[in-house]
């Protein structure tokens, strides 16, 4: 039955990284706390700029009449009358919370506060504005445009969580559709056709040669993606051989799809029932967009190792980095919570190893024009959020994107042999904000499983990682480099061990059921409390609270 409720194989190395399903839940159950405490209480990590309103879609042109409508409008349910305004989709879609606008270079050197206090008074505005904010050649990130007026806005991540917002439908999937489009590197090609109805144009028009090309290789991706789907079944992804394909093109297929699963899990995991207006998992939609897709679920751990890992390079960065130039007391804790994040991750290549890519392939391409390819695509992916068309999914879009960009630059742009490019404060929100994304996917994933196992009444899987959260003791949250440790075999015990353990058992069952008995006051009246609550809300006729207790007998390892 946990093959049925895990959908990958827990010991199972996920395929082009280099660590297990298992080694990655071990590392997250350390990682995601240090994570949720820099992207939440710091305010560098809780802003950021984009260009949400005055950027064209450059991939549909409005005379075609399709992002002016169908392409990019948020999608509304049939009946979308007979819900509360509140709960519909375009409702669902809009920004919250305060807004500023990046002030020119001259209110930036000028004001003390160049924000004037539009983000709310207690924000460290020199944790949030940034001088410079051009891309150079190295980046995988879209340069905005050179006009001040083009800069955007700031937004407050934490008001405009990821979660269902009800966009879908056509537009939505026209959008991934053209974003996985991208994956097709260069290789001779006749056949443009699949390429569809879509126009190119924009920034796409240089592109038109290459999509030419590219078509061709469409047609391989496809080829894959059909054998990819036929594996589902039964069969999980780490026994998939991806033979004819180059790396990169894998990884950058990887990383979209890894992408795609992240957000498809935040929107399950904080959905919004339209017709009751309550908020929670839903695990019918994890169970169709996930579960029943392991590969889905294996490239969002390959996205896990890849971003960790590059996190992981980040520490020394880190350490010399100044996050708020007006406030050193601001600095110094932002500094210490990224510290934190860097400093779980082992340094070397023990989950991804980034040193296999980008060498001459078999297919005679050198790894130079692959990189740009690669980099060229992620421009391209980039520009093709423009056009969806509900902000808060775009907010996270670009944000997603933009962090898998600096992700990758730091992976191929930090090694010894040059000096590291400085990373914009924009890159470091992005990444670290996409690093929590796709951790809390993977907490969440492991509460679905959990919900799974209850549904089915099977015990709960190995491959949960919130369970495996609850052991780390605080001596293992002390974060160095050793915290890394693979799965080693149980060595045997002698007689005198075996006996001491035995004594240890004794013992803590002793101080249980001690512990326990002094508690009993309390227990009765939390008991009493909560069913006299149940009680009035029943009479009442109100929504019955959920129990807060249960009678259960503890585990050794509760003890
Ligand atoms: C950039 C972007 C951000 C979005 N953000 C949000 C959001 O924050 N909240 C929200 O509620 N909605 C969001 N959406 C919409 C959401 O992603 C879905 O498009 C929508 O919920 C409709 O889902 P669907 O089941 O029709 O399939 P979709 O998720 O739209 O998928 C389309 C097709 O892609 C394939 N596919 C699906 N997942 C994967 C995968 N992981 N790897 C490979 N192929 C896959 C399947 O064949 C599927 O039929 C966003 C959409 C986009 C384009």
């Amino acid at each position: 039955s946990n093959v049925a409720i895990c959908p990958v194989e827990p010991g199972a190395t996920v395929s082009d990284a280099c660590a297990s399903y298992a080694d990655l839940d071990k590392l997250n159950a350390r990682l995601n706390p240090a994570l949720h405490d820099l992207v939440t209480e710091t305010d560098f990590f809780s802003y950021y700029r984009l260009n949400l309103y005055n950027k064209k879609c450059p991939f549909w042109s409005d005379d075609e009449g399709l992002c002016g409508n169908i392409a990019c409008a948020v999608t509304t349910l049939e009946n979308e009358e007979d819900i509360p305004e509140i709960w519909r989709a375009e409702e669902l879609s809009r920004l919250e919370g305060p807004k500023a606008h990046h002030p020119g270079k001259k209110e930036q050197r000028e004001l003390e506060r160049p924000l004037q206090g539009e983000l709310g008074e207690n924000v460290g505005e020199s944790c949030v504005v940034e001088y410079d904010d051009e891309c150079d050649e190295r980046d995988y990130c879209v340069p905005e445009d050179e006009s001040a007026s083009a800069k955007g806005d700031y937004v407050s991540l934490l008001d405009n969580p990821e979660r269902f917002t009800g966009y879908a439908g056509e537009g939505a999937h026209q959008i991934w559709e053209a974003i996985y489009r991208e994956n097709c590197f260069s290789k001779p090609s006749s056949s443009e056709q699949s390429l569809g109805s879509v126009a190119i144009g924009g920034p796409f028009a240089g592109f038109s040669g290459m999509q030419g090309q590219a078509a061709q290789d469409l047609k391989s991706v496809m080829k894959e993606h059909g054998r990819q789907q036929a594996s589902q079944v039964g069969k999980v992804e780490d026994n998939m051989e991806f033979d004819d394909e180059c790396l990169e093109k894998r990884v950058f297929y990887r990383v979209i799809s890894g992408m795609h699963a992240s957000i498809s899990t935040h929107l399950c995991y904080d959905y919004l029932n339209q017709s009751t207006g309550k908020w929670g998992p839903n695990l019918e939609c994890y169970k169709q967009r996930l579960h029943t897709h392991p590969e889905r679920i294996s490239n969002l751990y390959f996205n896990y190792a890849l971003m960790a890992r590059a996190a992981g390079k980040l520490k020394d960065y880190v350490q010399d980095y100044t996050f708020c130039t007006g406030d050193p007391k601001q600095d110094k804790r932002t500094k210490n919570m990224a510290l934190n994040v860097a400093k779980t991750i082992p340094a070397g290549p023990e989950i991804f190893d980034e040193s296999v890519m980008f060498r001459e392939n078999p297919l005679g391409e050198t790894g130079i024009s692959l990189k740009e390819d690669f980099r060229n695509r992620f421009r391209n992916v980039s520009r093709i959020m423009d056009c969806v068309g509900c902000d808060k999914c775009r907010l996270w879009g670009k944000l997603q994107t933009a962090g898998y960009g600096t992700a990758l630059k730091i992976l191929f742009e930090f090694n010894n042999e040059q000096p590291a490019p400085a990373l914009k404060r924009i890159e470091l929100v992005a990444f670290f904000n996409t690093l929590d994304k796709v951790s809390n996917a993977i907490k969440a994933l492991g509460d679905f499983q959990r919900m799974l196992a209850e549904e089915k009444g099977v015990p709960v899987p190995g491959i949960v990682a919130d369970e495996k959260q609850q052991d780390v003791t605080q001596e293992e949250e002390e974060l160095d480099d050793d915290a890394w440790e693979k799965p080693t075999p149980k060595p045997k015990l002698t007689t005198w061990q075996e006996t001491k353990h035995e004594i240890y058992v004794v013992w803590s069952v002793t101080k249980f059921i001690l512990k326990s008995w002094i508690e009993i006051p309390q227990t009765i009246f939390i008991v009493l409390i909560t069913e006299l609550c149940r009680l009035w809300q029943r009479w009442l006729g109100l929504e019955i609270t959920p129990r807060s207790w249960e009678f259960r007998l503890p585990t050794v390892d509760q003890l």
